[in-house]
């Protein structure tokens, strides 16, 4: 989990009210006080968590609240806003389009993580189905070729280069054209990087950025720095017409919350953010899911396509169907984890699921969190699995089960809130994110379809009644 610190910070504030019979000033102020504690450590700016807390009381009027209104849902909603307020920048960035040769200029101060996050950035639209070449432009630190080639070849990704033209613009130049004559559809240049935020850094970025006329640039910041993004984004953005930031590192900097409010308020669209030094630690930022994951709410949207990925283009509506009529019951839910165990994918879709993620390294108890939820649900009816009337699990029904699969009520109790979470994903969300991927024509890799079938997983996933 990105900002796994913060993210425990914020789930124990809102757990909190759970444990409390009545919701009154002073149990709100105590979560609001530790929301607010938990964003300062994380270094967001002050003013931003001041405004927070005003607005969130703003909304939280207790007093004028309806006797029996749930008020911790009251609660939970206008922080999951106020948060969403503070991470958006309000603005959308230019997104790459199959077929149009888009250039892609990459600009951040050295040591920033540009040269890898170029190849990730690469590797990304690779596997959307693109055709993607690197530019390396950076003259001035020795080596930076040899890296990017490195890394270009570790990605499939062709690269243009020289290890004996000193001019950056020539060789950005060069390889663009070169890539266009050769179909690729989207063209990344790198640059290079120097120590500080030199003048000579940003003529040379000024004059790639003229000579290249590129589609989007993309500033990459190192998220260590914490609200000191702010200062740096607006630099840059004064130098170079800054379309989107990359903010790297988020795997090991507590200061990451900070860092993505910080270039927030500078209206700069954070897209994508950096996980790790491998290529595939690589996330695509949006705030929604972002936020609703680091309030342990669970990633919807990330969950929906992670669906779409899955299921075959001719399933996929009757899927969603089922979903949207409030029909997925507690067994498609066990065929669902019965498939992605299956796949191995228990890790990648746990995570997109509240309170089921597992730090690095930790992976293995989200695995045996998923073997729970099956041996439970193993010791259901019929009748349990195929109602999708969440009220049927009364209090016997759930001691029965966790009795008599050897599990704590606790567990049990559990297992149904993610049940209840899944089951009413399009009533909580916005649908259109997920009739726009009905459309999307994509089908489940047929690698993949090679190990559901050799493992002999087809079967039941297609047996899921999505059909
Ligand atoms: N932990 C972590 N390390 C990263 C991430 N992104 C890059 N790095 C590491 O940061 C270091 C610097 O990355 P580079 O890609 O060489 O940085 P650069 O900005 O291109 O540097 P110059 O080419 O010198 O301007 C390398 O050791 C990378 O492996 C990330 O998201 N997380």
């Amino acid at each position: 989990m990105v900002l796994s610190e913060l993210h425990g910070k914020l789930t124990r504030a809102l757990r909190q009210l759970d444990n409390e019979t009545i919701i009154d000033e002073k149990v709100l102020n105590d979560c609001l006080n530790e929301i607010t504690r938990a964003l300062l450590q994380s270094d967001v700016q002050f003013s931003l968590v001041r405004d927070l807390q005003i607005n969130i009381k703003r909304t939280v009027n207790l007093g004028q609240l309806a006797h029996g209104y749930h008020k911790r849902n009251i609660i939970r909603r206008a922080v999951e806003e106020e948060l969403c307020k503070i991470l958006d920048s309000g603005k959308t960035s230019y997104v790459p389009k199959k077929g149009n040769a888009s250039v892609v200029l990459f600009v951040g101060l050295q040591g920033s993580g540009k040269t890898t996050t170029c190849t990730k950035y690469a590797q990304f639209y690779r596997k959307k189905g693109f055709k993607p070449a690197l530019v390396c432009a950076d003259t001035f630190r020795a080596g930076a070729y040899d890296q990017l080639k490195q890394n270009a070849m570790k990605a499939n990704v062709p690269i243009y280069g020289s290890h004996t033209e000193s001019d950056p613009v020539q060789i950005a130049v060069e390889g663009v054209d070169s890539f266009r004559k050769k179909t690729h559809d989207l063209i990344i240049v790198d640059t290079s990087g120097r120590h500080k935020q030199e003048e000579v850094l940003f003529e040379e970025m000024r004059q790639i950025s003229v000579a290249t006329n590129p589609d989007l640039v993309i500033f990459v910041m190192d998220s260590s720095i914490g609200q000191a993004t702010y200062d740096q984004a607006l630099a840059f953005k004064q130098s170079v017409a800054v379309g989107a930031v990359i903010i790297t590192k988020m795997d090991g900097h507590a200061k990451g919350g900070g860092a993505l409010s910080a270039v927030a308020a500078t209206k700069s669209p954070v897209i994508f953010i950096g996980t790790g030094e491998h290529m595939d630690d690589f996330k695509e930022f949006d705030v929604k899911p972002f936020v609703l994951r680091l309030l342990g709410m669970g990633d919807i949207s990330g969950f929906t396509n992670k669906v779409h990925e899955l299921v075959a283009v001719n399933q996929q509506h009757d899927f969603m169907q089922r979903l949207s009529d409030g029909n997925f019951t507690l067994r498609n839910m066990y065929q669902l984890f019965q498939s992605m165990h299956e796949m191995g994918l228990i890790n990648e879709v746990s995570s997109m699921l509240a309170g089921l993620a597992a730090p690095k390294g930790h992976e293995k108890e989200s695995q045996l969190k998923f073997k729970r939820f099956m041996i439970m649900m193993d010791s259901m009816t019929n009748e349990e699995l195929d109602s999708s009337n969440p009220k049927l699990m009364n209090k016997s029904r759930i001691l029965r089960i966790a009795r008599g699969s050897g599990h704590r009520v606790e567990e049990m109790e559990e297992m149904m809130e993610k049940y209840k979470l899944m089951a009413t994903i399009p009533k909580r969300r916005d649908m259109s994110a997920v009739s726009q991927n009905r459309n999307s024509q994509r089908m489940i890799p047929p690698q993949m379809l090679n190990h559901i079938s050799r493992l002999g997983g087809l079967k039941d996933f297609m047996k899921m009644g999505w059909t």
